[in-house]
């Protein structure tokens, strides 16, 4: 029978139900989430994840996610439960697209979690998920690079980012808060995007008005656009840079040009995710490889040098992490009454 003294979650007086606790689950806003959030919890928590998904034996269930086009607003909304086994965590994610928001001053991307009791079902906290998503995508790509980018160690890296939006941007503090960085070149679409983004990151950031003179020279890159077209062609690439692939415009691979994925070696988050999600290039027989299966040491990055691909498709086992963190930190300052 299960051990009802120990229930956390805010279970209120339901029909039929024997407990009496009306008290409403916590909310928190994008800014309460935020003061929650830490690169130095959130980044091995991801690393463990990718590890657990690598295992493939029930340590987290994601189904494959719901994606739910609405093509009268541009627009999608994604449904993306999971269930972390080893942490007893579940949640579930619902997030949203819509393409045009700039012009109305909000963010595309836009989402709220729900983290539930792992033991009963009950709600424990309902969170904005727009910071949730910005930073656990972040904190994919800087655990994707540690383990995909051989030169990971050396000083000086050259960083390009493709896009100058919301992840552009967490991407270079993340980036620049865990590898040696000595200059980021970010290409935009509109010019002025480029420009207003390094002002925001200082004297380090260069805007660049041509895509391949962005690239060429970069180590690391990172493309974070809507961009239905290739942003990075392979031609333009360092033979061993390190792509993070975020975006997505039309698919999750339109930013790459296909000789890159021909020609590097792919990694992906999730092989499940890459099923469904990069179909047109599995059947192309495009191969991918979990990055969790390298952190396992059951796969590893060609030696030889060539350029490696982190295609980030996002998983609800990040959301479904990065909530237990910021729930964990919140009752652990509300324990100290602050
Ligand atoms: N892999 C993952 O887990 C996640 C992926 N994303 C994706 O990352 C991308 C960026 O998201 P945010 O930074 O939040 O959005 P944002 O709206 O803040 O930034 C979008 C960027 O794309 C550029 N852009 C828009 N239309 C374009 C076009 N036709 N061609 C080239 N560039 C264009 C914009 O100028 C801007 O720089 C989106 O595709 C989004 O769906 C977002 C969150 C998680
Ligand atoms: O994983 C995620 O949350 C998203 N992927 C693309 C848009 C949002």
């Amino acid at each position: 029978m299960a051990d009802t003294s120990k229930v956390t979650s805010n279970l209120s007086n339901t029909t039929g139900g024997s407990r009496d606790t009306p008290s409403p689950p916590p909310f928190l806003t994008n800014e309460e989430v935020k003061r929650h959030l830490h690169w130095n919890t959130l980044v091995p928590a991801t690393e463990t994840l990718f590890a657990n998904v690598s295992r493939h034996n029930e340590l987290v269930i994601q189904p494959p996610r719901l994606i739910m086009p609405i093509s009268q607003q541009n627009a999608a909304l994604l449904c993306m439960p999971a269930y972390l086994a080893e942490d007893n965590v579940l949640a579930c994610k619902v997030v949203t697209s819509f393409r045009n928001n700039a012009a109305l001053g909000l963010p595309s991307i836009l989402a709220t979690v729900i983290l539930f009791d792992g033991s009963n079902g009950g709600t424990k906290m309902i969170m904005e998920g727009t910071e949730i998503t910005t930073w656990r995508t972040a904190a994919a790509s800087v655990a994707a690079t540690k383990n995909l980018f051989r030169r990971i160690k050396d000083k000086d890296l050259v960083l390009a980012i493709m896009g100058s939006g919301v992840q552009a941007h967490i991407h270079a503090q993340a980036f620049m808060s865990y590898f040696s960085i000595k200059e980021i070149r970010i290409w935009n679409h509109r010019f002025a995007g480029a420009e207003a983004l390094c002002k925001r990151l200082g004297d380090i950031a260069k805007p660049f008005p041509d895509k391949e003179e962005c690239v060429k020279p970069a180590d690391l890159i990172v493309t974070a656009t809507y961009s239905p077209t290739p942003v990075v062609h392979y031609d333009w690439l360092k033979s061993d840079a390190h792509i993070n692939a975020v975006g997505f415009g039309v698919s999750h691979h339109s930013e790459l040009d296909e000789n890159t994925y021909r020609k590097a070696s792919v990694f992906v988050d999730s092989l499940d995710g890459a099923k469904q999600e990069l179909k047109s290039l599995h059947e192309a027989g495009i191969k991918f490889t979990e990055v969790g299966a390298v952190i396992n040491g059951t796969e590893r990055v060609p030696p030889n040098g060539g350029v490696t691909v982190f295609q980030s498709l996002g998983m609800g086992g990040e959301d479904a992490i990065t909530a237990k963190l910021i729930f964990n930190d919140y009752m652990k300052h509300k324990n100290q009454g602050k």
